[in-house]
């Protein structure tokens, strides 16, 4: 073959390979314009025949309203901080129990209602339902708070509940006091208005969620579990309806939580022999520490991005999107690693992508002039759903890639199993209704929440475990969360109450509409 035909046919070739791929870049902008225009995977149970069932109006008088807001801030005015799993504010968590049958008198009088007092602190509801024939659920919320101190710059002071512009401000108005008060407050209005749950429903209220619930809510799973019981699903804090938080998004999204990061705390620890300071060895305990320290944050764990349900969060969410994001939204298929490196950026959306680093502790050092023998540090990790305990822990010991730097496991826990979130799920669309019924205004998605709950006690004990509170939370709101100036609007705790008292209700539909078929997928 002369090089003249060499050419020529490499130049055929060449010119066959440029337009089959711009063939194929004009099908997939193509098919993914076209998904741009048709996907809504929202659609769906909305427009299903839900059961015919009488709903009581909420309606309560102003002087209701005023009693409502002041029990709420009365319960924020008791500070019951958990500072460590051996150090909570026992004094106030006594106080909490004597103050709650002083605000839901008919709770505690009720024939309905069984009370129990779990370990001495927290406490759990049994209202049994007039049909047995249904699957209880439950809802739960905790009463202690993390620390907070005025002088971290509180607008007003952390336990005074204090009205300022329309918002209550206080350690707990956020995290976990307006969802524990509210369920009880609507379960107090339903009982004044003479309801009877048709299914049973279970309140649990644990005291240390705060440090991992090994008091609270797994005294009150095992004697659930010790009676048999079985949960259709189980409501816990966790996510919340963000509005202009996410760029692109200008409408309101309610994200339910169906499931949560796993999370290890892990020693780091380096020993070295002590020694005058005046005649160091090249590296120290604390450099050493420090070096692996630093590779950690340098070198983040990989992205997950795509593998674990967060991708569901985003087709339910595309449609709602301004173009151009709404045409990356919807094309996961094609744009996935686009988003995910967009998402690493901010550190409220990285957490989404990822298993996190968070070095929290770091203790060494005897004295000025003295070789430091031995330097800590303590790493807050937060587990992607799709890895596991183990998995983390091997690859932070690649990256710290020292043998001197000793690795212990505090504690951890794998992420917990993931809740179903489709047509037939139970919990799940009733939840969905009522938000919907609460406020038409919103999207509804499953999400994934970043922090970790109560719930992950329950998932022996009940099908499908969900976190969501209906809080509002606006730019910048999220830092309020075990920050400083935490506070709720009295609008939107008015609004909490509300939903829980339409979610008991429509937990008594008895079961779901046929599904209408939602995924107008091509
Ligand atoms: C795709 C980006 C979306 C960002 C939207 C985030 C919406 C998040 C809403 C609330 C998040 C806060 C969850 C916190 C739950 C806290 C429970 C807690 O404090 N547990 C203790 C612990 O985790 O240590
Ligand atoms: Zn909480
Ligand atoms: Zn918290």
């Amino acid at each position: 073959m002369t090089g003249r035909s060499t050419r020529f046919q490499l130049w055929r070739f060449l010119k066959v390979a440029l337009l089959s791929a711009l063939l194929l870049v004009c099908v997939l902008l193509v098919v993914a314009t076209i998904r741009t225009l048709t996907l809504d995977v929202n659609e769906g149970l909305g427009l299903a025949r839900w059961e015919e069932k009488e709903i009581v109006p909420f309606g309560i008088s102003p002087l209701q309203r005023q009693q409502l807001l002041d029990n709420f801030k009365a319960a924020i005015r008791i500070p019951t901080v958990s500072f460590s799993d051996t150090e909570l504010n026992y004094t106030a968590l006594r106080e909490f129990r004597d103050f709650l049958p002083t605000v839901f008198p008919t709770v505690f009088a009720s024939s309905l209602v069984k009370y129990e007092l779990v370990a001495n602190y927290s406490h759990l509801f049994t209202v049994p339902g007039s049909d047995p024939g249904l699957q209880p659920y439950m809802l739960i919320a905790h009463l202690d708070v993390v620390p907070a101190s005025e002088g971290d710059g509180w607008e007003a002071p952390p336990f005074s509940a204090q009205e300022m512009g329309g918002f209550i401000y206080g350690r707990g108005t956020i995290d976990d006091k307006h969802s524990l008060m509210a369920i009880l407050q609507a379960l107090e209005y339903l009982l004044q208005k003479g309801y009877r749950p048709r299914r049973t429903l279970y309140i649990g209220l644990g005291h240390d969620e705060e440090v991992n619930g090994l008091q609270g809510a797994m005294s009150i799973v095992r004697k659930l579990q010790s009676r048999g019981v079985k949960l259709s699903f189980v409501l816990d804090e966790g996510l919340s309806v963000i509005d202009g938080v996410i760029d692109g998004l200008t409408e309101p999204v309610a994200l339910i939580g169906i499931g949560e990061k796993g999370q290890a705390t892990v020693k780091l620890s380096v020993t070295t022999s002590p020694g005058h300071s005046s005649m160091p060895l090249r590296e120290s305990s604390i450099g050493i520490l420090a070096a692996a320290v630093t590779r950690l944050e340098q070198n983040p764990i990989p992205s997950m991005f795509g593998l674990g349900p967060e991708l569901a969060t985003f087709e339910h969410l595309a449609h709602k999107f301004t173009l151009p994001l709404k045409f990356f939204m919807t094309n996961l298929w094609l744009f996935s690693p686009l988003i995910g490196r967009v998402m690493e950026g901010k550190p409220d959306s990285n957490a989404f992508v990822r298993t996190t680093t968070a070095v929290t502790m770091f203790n060494s050092g005897i004295k000025i002039n003295v070789i430091p023998p031995y330097a800590e540090a303590f790493v807050n990790l937060r587990i992607h759903s799709a890895q596991t305990l183990q998995e983390v822990l091997e690859i932070i010991r690649d990256i710290i890639g020292d043998e001197r730097v000793k690795l212990e496991l505090v504690n951890g826990f794998d992420p917990p199993r993931v809740s179903s979130y489709d047509e037939k799920s139970f919990g799940f669309q009733i939840i969905k209704k009522t938000v919907l019924d609460s406020f038409p205004q919103v999207t509804v998605a499953p999400g994934i929440c970043v922090g970790n709950t109560d719930s992950r006690h329950y998932v022996d004990l009940a099908k499908d475990t969900y976190r969501f509170t209906p809080t509002w939370f606006k730019k910048g709101d999220l830092r309020r969360f075990h920050g400083v100036n935490e506070r709720i609007s009295a609008k939107n705790y008015e609004d909490l109450v509300e939903f829980y008292f339409r979610l008991i209700q429509n937990c008594d539909i008895r079961k779901l509409p046929e599904p209408h078929g939602s995924l107008h997928d091509l």
